[in-house]
Formats: C-alpha cells, sequence, structure tokens
C-alpha cells in the first residue's frame, strides 16, 4: 500500500497541515509513534476514506483509492480496509457473536450449511485468540471498554480487509491481558498477508508489533527507523 497525503485543516487554536508519505508492504505491520494531535487519526482516516487529503495517492493492491488528480475517491465501503476506530464503532442491538459474524462477508459460500460451519469455526478462533469466549452472546452494552475493543478487533479481522489500519487498539487493556495476547494476535495479523499500520503513542507496544516505525511530529515524518525487534 503507497500513501502520500498532504492535508490542511483549520482548527480552533492554529492550522494543522499534514505532509506524509509512506509504503507498507504486504504482510509488514508498520508503526505509525507520535504523542497527541500530531496526525496519526488523521491519517488512518484518509487512508480508509473518511476524509479527503487535499492532494496525493492511496494505492492498494494497484488499485488508486485517493487520487487527487485525477479526482478519485472510492467510497468507503469499497476500500476493503479494516479500521479499528479508536470508539470501536459496535453494532449495540446485536451479540458479540453476531457483531463478529456480521464482517465475513467474503467468507467462500460452498454450501449453506459449510458457510454457518465456517463462520462458527472462525468465531470461535477469533473468540479464542482475544480471550472472550464467555461473552459471545453478550451485548456491547453490557462489556468493558477493554472488552468492547476486543470484539471490533475480532470483527476487523474476520472481515478479511485487504488493508488493516488500528488505532491505538490496544489502549483499553491492561497490560496483562496485552501480554496474553500479544503473540498470537501478532502472528494472526502476519498471516492475513495484509499491510498493517499499527498507530499508537506508546514506543514499547510499537517496538512488540511493527518491524518499521515511522515517526510522526506536528503532522510531518521525522525519521524513519528499525523499531529493533524481529517480524518474523
Ligand atoms: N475534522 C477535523 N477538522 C479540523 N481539525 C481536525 C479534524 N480532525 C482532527 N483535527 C486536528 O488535527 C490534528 C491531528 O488530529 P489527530 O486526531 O489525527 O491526532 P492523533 O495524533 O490521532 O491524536 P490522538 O492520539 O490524541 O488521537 C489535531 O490538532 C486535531 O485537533
Amino acid at each position: 500500500m503507497d500513501a502520500q497525503l498532504s492535508i490542511a485543516k483549520k482548527t480552533h487554536s492554529e492550522p494543522f497541515t499534514l505532509d506524509v508519505s509512506f509504503t507498507v508492504g504486504n504482510g509488514e505491520i508498520l508503526g505509525l509513534l507520535g504523542p497527541s494531535g500530531c496526525g496519526k487519526s488523521m491519517t488512518l482516516k484518509c487512508i480508509a476514506g473518511i476524509i479527503n487529503p487535499d492532494k496525493g495517492k492511496v494505492q492498494l493492491g494497484g488499485v488508486a483509492l485517493f487520487d487527487g488528480e485525477k479526482g478519485i475517491s472510492l467510497p468507503t465501503r469499497q476500500r476493503r480496509v479494516g479500521y479499528l476506530f479508536q470508539s470501536y464503532a459496535l453494532f449495540p442491538h446485536m451479540t458479540v457473536a453476531a457483531n463478529i459474524c456480521c464482517g465475513m462477508t467474503r467468507m467462500p459460500r460452498e454450501s449453506k450449511e459449510q458457510y454457518r460451519h465456517r463462520c462458527r469455526e472462525e468465531l470461535h478462533a477469533y473468540l479464542e485468540l482475544l480471550h472472550m469466549e464467555q461473552f459471545a452472546q453478550s451485548y456491547p452494552r453490557h462489556l468493558s471498554g477493554g472488552q468492547q475493543q476486543r470484539v471490533a478487533l475480532a470483527r476487523l479481522l474476520a472481515s478479511r480487509p485487504d488493508a488493516i489500519l488500528l488505532d491505538e487498539p490496544f489502549s483499553a487493556l491492561d497490560d496483562e491481558l496485552k501480554d496474553s495476547i500479544d503473540q498470537e494476535l501478532k502472528a494472526t495479523l502476519l498471516k492475513t498477508q495484509c499491510p498493517v499500520v499499527f498507530v499508537s503513542h506508546n514506543a514499547q507496544e510499537i517496538q512488540r508489533y511493527c518491524s518499521r516505525t515511522l515517526h510522526l511530529v506536528h503532522g510531518h515524518l521525522r525519521q524513519e527507523g528499525k523499531s529493533g525487534c524481529q517480524q518474523r
């Protein structure tokens, strides 16, 4: 995935400009690290199509999702980009299981019975991966912030997107839980063979997951460096 984004926004205090350019390979987890307000979420929103940059391009698998010069801007739903919002955006009237399964639109449909069987298997695998087995029939309003965050992550993975954008995916989880899901979740992300952008203000978290880190300061990339951990 290639992203070149340029955007200027008027805020209440001072104008904010974002100017970033980066490439993420298939099966690569790229870290985007920076303090609050530096433009991390705005970068992801431009890729997902929630806001349009003023200029630039976003290419995914040879398809132009956005091209300012050519006037291309695919609607969010056509981009096949899985975006884990900071607010989780779960469907309140659906159980945890239904929230996860409703994302499974790309599951092969050989027969109705096989499809159901595969959905059940995947649902179980994601619930187990994220330590949420006992909450399958719960509703989001009965879950803690950290539990809702894990459901949103499971739903994103279940949707088999072509690119994955994670905005502070562990902000609501305690350290013990983070440690216990770390390795398997990283392996799951790598197995998707998608480009993954992992946004955080926590350098240790980025180091654990990412092979490469971009540092964002006031909307501009400062430097690019190895984070010191092996990706595979
Ligand atoms: N829709 C918008 N219109 C105008 N300004 C915006 C808009 N969205 C964000 N901003 C401003 O752009 C800047 C970057 O915001 P962004 O949400 O990308 O920060 P962030 O790095 O993700 O921070 P955090 O870690 O706190 O979520 C901030 O100064 C913010 O006030």
